[in-house]
């Protein structure tokens, strides 16, 4: 059937089917197609499925049409005599594809499939203000000889579908979106996240944090990526959450930036005071692809989590009121319009957050104290990491990233003073910041740091004794008033026992009396 002695039979074709275009209206057209295709269809052996490109939804291309376009891409670049380059919407390269009407074999377990890329033009009379091809309606054929039924549509096809997907991921580059704020959603670019490319260098090696505690979340991260069977048997939604708390400057935003490099995720910064209230949360999650990480930064100062859900509880008892008729009040009444406590709750492992696979969700926080403990509880926040002041081990990870050393005779006093020194990660490295000017660069980093530590550890050592003055200063304040009050009172009963012993005794008889 495609054999190459079909070349000029193909020709032909085209050239008749070129005319048939041109010439033959529209309505008989069709209809000749119609009747053509069905007298086809009681003949032919074989048999065909289609893809468009475009269905139900207008502007949502179909994915198994874009996973089966990169598969052929991929496949056909080597067989196909024309293709399309085309700079990808993911990708700075440059991305082949099959021309329209161009045809390509593959092979499936020996057996052939042959794949047609064609377009057709919409009937409908319109003009557009936007650039847009959607009129143009693409979709792929895949033609199969019928004993292979069974194949095609029970592997074939899926195995097309995940090789599509596998090469989309191996070749995109992450992305890093933003919320936007509501009032752009909607519109000809509707969308209500944008994003750049994410390109940050940090990774799992540089980062600064001691060797088991990163082995354990290297080890948590593999076994999630890989549990896609695991979640299914155990009936979870194939999602984890990680809370990462810590200081600033102790390496939380970095840590987000490593591990979306290490798993190879997209991250999506969501900026919750942007976020008008539940119901545009939702939106927001359902929007997010797979392969993902969430990520709420300072989620302490992003809402007021820390009394609401209390405050609603006492309400709802005060007012005797069950709670679901309270939220359907407080869905209905449209000046309530803020992220509340239970819609993010709802939004990290309510039903919704079960659409899709594959995500993390990170918060982050300098205070983990100040968050509702429902907020956090395992199964929301499946891993708590702490991160803290910079250890040795911390520190000889940053000394090998930036002055390229292991060892150095300065690093024992350097670990003698990190000991007893409250550092950031962030100062540290600020202090081992090469300088190209200098000679002996490393010594002048270390000596620096030495300094700094020092440093450092004087501001702590001069920050306790005032905070120790403060309080004995505080203590004896205090005692003084204390005694100064016991002083008066005393003063106040040896007067009034002085004034019922002079009172006159006439006076005191006559006070009776009159009682
Ligand atoms: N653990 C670390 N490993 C490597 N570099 C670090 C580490 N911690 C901090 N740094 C350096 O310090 C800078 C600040 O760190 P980062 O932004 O990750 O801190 P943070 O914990 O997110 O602070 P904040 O709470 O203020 O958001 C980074 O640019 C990074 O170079
Ligand atoms: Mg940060």
């Amino acid at each position: 059937m495609w054999g190459a002695n079909m070349g000029s039979s193909i020709a032909t074709f085209m050239f008749l089917y070129a005319m048939f275009k041109q010439y033959v209206p529209y309505q008989l057209k069709e209809h000749i197609e119609k009747y053509a295709q069905r007298i086809l269809g009681f003949i032919s052996p074989y048999i065909e499925i289609t893809v468009h490109e475009y269905t139900g939804e207008r502007f949502k291309r179909s994915e198994a049409y874009i996973a089966i376009k990169t598969y052929l891409g991929a496949n056909s670049s080597k067989q196909a005599k024309r293709l399309k380059a085309d700079v990808g919407k993911t990708s700075s390269n440059l991305v082949l594809s099959m021309d329209d009407y161009e045809e390509v074999t593959d092979e499936y377990q020996g057996v052939q499939f042959w794949w047609t890329s064609r377009k057709t033009f919409s009937s409908k009379q319109s003009i557009s203000f936007y650039p847009t091809d959607a009129d143009d309606n693409r979709f792929y054929k895949l033609t199969f000889h019928r004993r292979h039924r069974g194949l095609a549509t029970d592997s074939y096809l899926n195995y097309v579908l995940e090789e599509g997907k596998a090469i989309e991921v191996k070749s995109r580059q992450r992305k890093l979106f933003t919320n936007n704020p509501s009032n752009n959603w909607y519109g000809y670019k509707k969308s209500v996240w944008s994003h750049v490319v994410f390109d940050h260098p940090s990774t799992f090696q540089t980062l600064a944090m001691d060797v088991e505690k990163k082995k354990d979340i290297i080890d948590d991260l593999t076994a999630f990526s890989k549990g896609k069977d695991f979640y299914a048997k155990v009936g979870k939604a194939w999602k984890r959450g990680y809370l990462l708390y810590g200081p600033p400057g102790t390496g939380k935003s970095t840590m987000i930036a490593a591990i979306a490099n290490f798993l190879d995720y997209d991250i999506y910064d969501l900026e919750l005071t942007g976020v008008k209230d539940n119901t545009e949360l939702r939106k927001l999650l359902i929007e997010t692809t797979n392969k993902s990480i969430v990520v709420i930064e300072d989620i302490d100062c992003s809402l007021d989590l820390t009394g609401q859900r209390k405050k609603k509880t006492e309400e709802e008892a005060k007012e005797g009121e069950d709670p679901i008729t309270k939220k359907a009040k407080q869905d209905a009444s449209p000046g309530d319009s803020k992220v509340t406590l239970s819609g993010l709750l709802n939004f990290i492992d309510g039903l919704w957050s079960a659409c899709g696979g594959e995500r993390l969700i990170i918060f982050t926080t300098n205070y983990v104290e100040k968050l509702d403990p429902a907020l956090i509880r395992r199964g929301r926040m499946d891993k708590h990491i702490e991160l803290s002041y910079c250890s040795f081990g911390a520190f000889k990870v940053l000394a090998k990233n930036y002055l390229d050393l292991d060892s150095h005779h300065l690093f024992d006093p350097v670990r003698e003073l990190l000991d007893e020194t409250q550092i950031t990660p962030a100062d540290v490295a600020e202090n081992l910041m090469p300088r190209a000017t200098v000679e002996n660069s490393a010594d002048h980093c270390l000596e620096s740091l030495i300094q700094a530590l020092k440093n450092t550890k004087e501001e702590a050592r001069l920050k306790t004794e005032k905070e120790k003055a403060e309080k004995e200063e505080a203590r004896l304040k205090e005692e003084k008033e204390t005694k100064e009050r016991e002083l008066s009172n005393k003063e106040s009963t040896t007067n009034e026992a002085k004034e019922i012993c002079s009172t006159p005794l006439e006076e005191k008889e006559s006070s009776t009396k009159s009682n």
